[in-house]
């Protein structure tokens, strides 16, 4: 872990703040790619390439995105390394990995020093570069998001949208309401350097899982009968709970295998075409396990759990069309 002072690399890792809590850094790369040219970023095939990890749950958000809009062909990407060490994420040819074929860069900061050379902050991925201006677009995962589904509408090969009209103040109410105890709150288990920190990050996580556990009893998807961008929120992280945030973050009042409908929920949505190939768990527990000294000075990377997500489920019983079509 490091980050960029100056434009210069070092080696300095999250501070917490004075009680011991996570603080999280706001993302600085905040232009967006626009339907038409208003922004200077117009969506066009071939223009713009997104550099990933597949480890991330914040990148996996956009991948799963492209995958499920069928924009592959229209936004090329680069994936990092999932071994996180002293020179931050690095492009190497291990299995999974996609090395960057624009600059042939060895570490992601590169890309960062190219968009801005004084660059002070966090290198981190999802990085959405644009082709045509040299520059980054935008690094806040939430934001790509929305420009995948929305603003590159025109690009999709697939007839769908994951922000349909009529629920589009509940999309954005529930990520919100999602972000801070469970998306956000497994990190600031995981990172919180002082007890009590750390127990109200646990606490308010698992009262949002309980919760929304309850919700998903009575419907299929987080705001209702179909996918939508906050159902991939959520499933990001809850496809890592298991595996990595349960032992390595120590979120571990319960499982996701131990709530009946987040569960199933979690299968349903992982057992969707193209969804599989887009969850590289291998990556996922190495990056957690091995990058963060901090929290596991072994880096060794525990075998299980034995996954479930192949299991039946029986969310299927809520019926429907599970994507909205485009308007
Ligand atoms: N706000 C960003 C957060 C992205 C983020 O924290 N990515 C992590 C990987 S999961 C990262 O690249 N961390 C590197 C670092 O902080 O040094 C987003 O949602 O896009």
């Amino acid at each position: 872990m490091g980050m960029l002072i100056d434009g210069v690399w070092t080696t300095k890792r999250y501070e917490p703040d004075e009680a011991g809590k996570f603080v999280r850094e706001q993302s600085q790369f905040r232009d967006r790619v626009t339907a038409g040219d208003s922004s200077g970023h117009p969506a066009v095939a071939g223009r713009y390439h997104l550099y990933v990890a597949h480890a991330c749950p914040w990148v996996h958000r956009t991948l799963l995105a492209r995958g499920l809009l069928g924009l592959e062909q229209a936004i090329s990407i680069s994936v990092v390394d999932p071994f996180m060490g002293d020179d931050g994420w690095a492009f190497t040819d291990r299995d999974g990995c996609v090395p960057d074929p624009i600059f042939g860069a060895r570490f992601l900061r590169s890309i960062y020093l190219r968009a801005d050379p004084g660059y002070s902050g966090r290198v981190t991925v999802p990085v959405l570069w644009d082709r045509e201006r040299a520059t980054i677009v935008c690094n806040e995962s939430r934001e790509l998001l929305r420009m995948l589904d929305v603003e590159f509408a025109a690009l999709h090969t697939r007839p769908i949208t994951l922000f349909p009209e009529p629920l589009q103040r509940r999309v954005d109410r529930t990520i919100d309401q999602i972000y801070e105890p469970i998306n956000n709150g497994v990190y600031k288990a995981g990172f919180a350097t002082q007890q009590a920190a750390y127990e109200e990050a646990v606490r308010e996580l698992f009262a949002a899982l309980d919760h929304w556990d309850g919700v998903l009893a009575e419907q299929r998807f987080l705001c209702g009968d179909v996918v939508t961008e906050a159902d991939l929120c959520l499933f990001t992280t809850l496809l890592r709970f298991d595996p990595v945030y349960h032992g390595h973050f120590k979120c571990n009042l319960r499982r996701i295998v131990d709530y009946p409908h987040l569960s199933g929920y979690l299968r349903d949505l992982y057992q969707l075409p193209g969804v599989a190939e887009l969850c590289r768990l291998d990556h996922i527990k190495e990056h957690y396990y091995r990058s963060h000294p901090h929290v596991n000075p072994t880096r060794i990377v525990p075998l299980g759990p034995i996954s479930t997500l192949e299991q039946a489920h029986d969310r299927g019983r809520f019926g429907g069309e599970l994507f909205a079509p485009k308007s």
